[in-house]
Order: structure tokens, then C-alpha cells, then sequence
């Protein structure tokens, strides 16, 4: 048995204090065997985490990693017209390789920023796929179904591969990959395809996961046709079980908000996101307190525009007081939560807590820098002055992904050149 010691650190616990603790890694297994007060010498490697806290790795509940492709090409503008004006058009002229070269760079990035599991709704699957085999991540991967715009062909095709890719890439990369089927949303996916692949997707016993109450534009439409509630709508086509998960749910009532603490299903706030596009403030607090599972994402890079979760987890924090006009609404804990188990809970992926016998998928965050100086109150450190450069190890299913700020494995100059190249032919493939 390989075994990898991580020792001198402050340890975030799950019931979310704090204290001294080494952990001994199974690197075989992937999970944690033991933490101790001297762990020193134990393990057949070792990584230094004096001044330094060790989380569980973090989790991002919502994201759309090749978009990284994307960053910085549209900005400033409403989610409607954003994907109908630029990124559509950009995502047509998408290939395989692009994709892949995409997810390459993102995955970097959260390697960089200790993200250690995430959640991602796109197509070309596979090829994201091996690139999460590569880089050595947890994922729940699925292709993104849009039927609006399509014949009933085509539309029939988009959710059978939806179905498909979630039967065969569940349990890839050793494991670490599962799946779900992934309509995008209740206005981009007409009815009768719910009708016809929801039981289709419930048969393979995948969750589903879709965007649910982004924008009030998405909301009206149901009302409108329907005299329901878009969550109501949800329920009544079977997307509102305990395992599905909605991405942002910013314009949830509070009919909706019991729907969801009965259902058990998660929510991802996307607060980055969220503001940036203008959509609105998600009632965290609220939901929080009416027992929903609430997790964290960052959305894809065009419209954050970084991957961070320790960005999000800061505005998460930030926005929950001013929706509420409540200081100590969405305090620092309850973020601590949604960086790890909240939102591992939230998407059905065993990981987010350290204890023996869990997941070994850790961060450490770097704590000698001024900005990390006193340490009064590291969880508080965690939700509002910590920042991705301060992660420098990180560590996913027994494996080292980041030593000293060193990714290894992935070559970050080449990732970032061939990005660099396949987005610049991108823009102009679009623009022609
Ligand atoms: N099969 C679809 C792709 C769906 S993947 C998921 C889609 O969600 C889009 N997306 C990214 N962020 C958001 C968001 O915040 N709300 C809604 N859609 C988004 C993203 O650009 C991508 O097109 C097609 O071929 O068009
Ligand atoms: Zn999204």
C-alpha cells in the first residue's frame, strides 16, 4: 500500500471547527486512513501543511468547463442575449478538440484553485471526460440538451445522446466519473421531450440536472402558458427527486422553496454568475433555513469569469447579506459548508468531509501571506480573505494534482498555449 502523509496543519473538520490534525492518506484507495496528532514520518510521501489549513477539496455544484474558451469574448450583456448573440454562435463552431483543450484549461484551474469534484453540463462528453481522466478530478459529467431551435429529429437525437452518454461514462476514470442526464432548462426543452427521456433517464438511474429560475424571462413563459410555477412544472414532469440538482434558482417563490426542501432536491447558487448577467439575488438564506441542500458553482467562464470557488464562496457570503438586508445572513460556516460537503451532498458525490475511511480529495491553503494574517478565525479566513493563489496543494482520490503550486498533471505552459491558439481560431471561425 503507497501511503501519503499531509502534516503540520489546522484541519477543517465536517461539523466545521477547526484544530490541529496530520492525515494519513491510502493512496491505493483513495481514502483517508487515519488523523493524528503526529503523523510525521508515516506515509511514503509527504507534503508540509505547517501554517497551513486543510480543507476537503472543494466541490463546484454548476459549471461548464470548456467554456474557458470563451472567457472574456462576451461580457456585460443579459443571459438572453448573451447565448443567442455570442455564445451560441461561438459554441456552433466548437469541435472535439477544441472541447478537449477547453476542459484542459479549466480543470487547470481548478486544480490551481483546489477544486477537487465538480459538477459540468456540456457536449463532446467524452472528450471532457478524458480529459478529467488526465487531470485526475471527480466529476458528475452530462451532455446538455437544447430542443428549441431543432426539428423533432434532431431534438429526439440531443436527448437520446444525453441518455446515452450518462449510461456509458458513469464509473469512468477508475471511478471518478459518474453522470446525469442534463436538459438545460424547463423553457430550452419542449415538454414532450421531458415526457418521453425523463423515465428514460430515471430506467439507467442517473439524476437529472438542469438550469431552473435563472432569469424572471424564464419564469414568465410558464406562468403564462401554464398557471404554474416553473418548479411546480418540474415536479409534475418527475425532475424534482432527491438526487436531480437545479442550477441557480434565483427567482424561486415560496411555494417553490417547500417544493424543494419536500423534495430533497439541491440547489446550486451561482452568485458570480448571477450578478454578472444581471439575472437577480438567489434567497440562500431562505432556502437555507427551509432545509433545502444548497451547493455553490461558478457557471462556465464567460460569465464569472474564473473558476474559483473561494470567489464564489466570498460573493455567496456577500450577496446572502444584502438580499436579506441581514449581516448575518448566509454567515461564514454555512459557505465553509457549500465549498465542501454542502454542495458534494447536493450534486450525490461522496466526498467534502475529512474523516478516516472518506475521500482522500484535500486542499491546503497556503496561511502565511498578509491577507491571511491574523488567524483569529480560519473558517472566516476561508468564506472572505482567502483567494485561489493561496491553495498550494491539492490532492484528489489519494493523488497528488498539485504539489507546492505545481500542477502535475497536466503541463500548465502547454495547456495554456494550446488554449491561447485553439480560442483565438475560434473567435474568428465564429466571426466570419
Ligand atoms: N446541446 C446544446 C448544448 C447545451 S450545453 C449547456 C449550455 O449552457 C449554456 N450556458 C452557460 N451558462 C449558462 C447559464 O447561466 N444559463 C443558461 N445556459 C448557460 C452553455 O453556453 C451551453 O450552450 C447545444 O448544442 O447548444
Ligand atoms: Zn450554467
Amino acid at each position: 500500500m503507497a501511503t501519503l502523509a499531509i502534516t503540520g496543519g489546522q484541519l477543517l473538520r465536517p461539523d466545521g471547527t477547526i484544530s490541529r490534525a496530520d492525515v494519513l492518506v491510502d493512496q491505493d484507495e483513495g481514502t483517508i486512513l487515519e488523523l493524528g496528532d503526529d503523523l510525521a514520518g508515516t506515509g511514503d510521501t509527504n507534503l508540509d501543511a505547517s501554517n497551513a489549513l486543510v480543507t476537503p477539496g472543494f466541490v463546484n455544484g454548476h459549471s461548464h468547463v470548456a467554456m474557458t474558451l470563451l472567457r472574456g469574448h462576451a461580457d456585460d450583456k443579459p443571459l438572453d442575449a448573451w447565448l443567442q448573440e455570442d455564445i451560441w454562435p461561438a459554441e456552433d463552431e466548437l469541435t472535439p478538440e477544441d472541447i478537449r483543450v477547453g476542459a484542459e484549461l479549466g480543470l487547470l484551474e481548478m486544480i490551481k484553485s483546489g477544486t477537487t469534484a465538480f459538477a459540468d453540463m456540456y457536449f463532446e462528453v467524452p472528450e471532457i471526460a478524458a480529459a478529467v481522466d488526465t487531470a485526475g478530478l471527480r466529476a458528475r459529467l452530462g451532455h446538455g440538451v437544447v430542443t428549441v431551435a431543432a426539428d423533432e429529429a434532431a431534438a429526439r437525437e440531443d436527448a437520446q445522446t444525453s441518455i446515452d452518454v450518462a449510461r456509458e461514462l458513469d464509473g469512468a476514470a477508475d471511478g471518478r466519473i459518474s453522470t446525469a442526464f442534463m436538459p438545460h432548462s424547463l423553457t430550452t426543452v419542449g415538454e414532450e421531450y421531458l415526457d418521453e427521456f425523463v423515465p428514460k433517464a430515471r430506467e439507467i438511474g442517473v439524476p437529472i440536472h438542469y438550469h431552473a429560475n435563472e432569469t424572471t424571462d424564464e419564469v414568465a413563459p410558464i406562468v403564462e402558458e401554464r398557471g404554474m410555477r416553473p418548479l411546480a412544472y418540474a415536479a409534475e414532469k418527475g425532475m424534482l427527486e432527491p438526487e436531480d440538482f437545479v442550477a441557480h434558482g434565483v427567482h424561486v417563490d415560496e411555494s417553490e422553496i417547500e417544493l424543494l426542501a419536500e423534495a430533497g432536491t439541491g440547489v446550486i447558487h451561482c452568485p458570480g454568475s448571477n450578478m454578472k448577467l444581471a439575472s437577480g439575488m438567489a434567497p440562500v438564506q431562505r432556502l437555507l433555513d427551509a432545509g433545502v441542500t444548497v451547493g455553490l458553482g461558478t457557471d462556465g467562464a464567460a460569465s464569472n469569469n474564473d473558476l474559483s470557488l473561494l470567489d464564489e464562496a466570498r460573493d455567496a457570503a456577500m450577496v446572502g447579506k444584502l438580499e436579506t438586508g441581514d449581516a448575518s445572513a448566509v454567515p461564514a460556516g454555512a459557505v465553509a459548508e457549500f465549498l465542501t460537503h454542502g454542495t458534494a451532498d447536493a450534486i450525490g458525490l461522496d466526498t467534502g468531509r475529512l474523516e478516516p475511511g472518506s475521500a482522500a480529495d484535500l486542499a491546503v491553503i497556503d496561511l502565511e501571506t498578509p491577507h491571511l494574517t491574523p488567524p483569529h478565525d480560519l473558517v472566516s479566513h476561508l468564506a472572505y480573505a482567502a483567494a485561489a493563489a493561496d491553495v498550494k496543494h491539492t490532492i484528489c482520490d489519494g493523488q497528488v494534482l498539485m504539489r507546492d503550486r505545481e500542477v502535475q498533471t497536466l503541463d500548465e505552459r502547454a495547456v495554456c498555449d494550446r488554449a491561447r491558439e485553439h480560442a483565438v481560431a475560434l473567435v474568428d471561425r465564429a466571426a466570419e
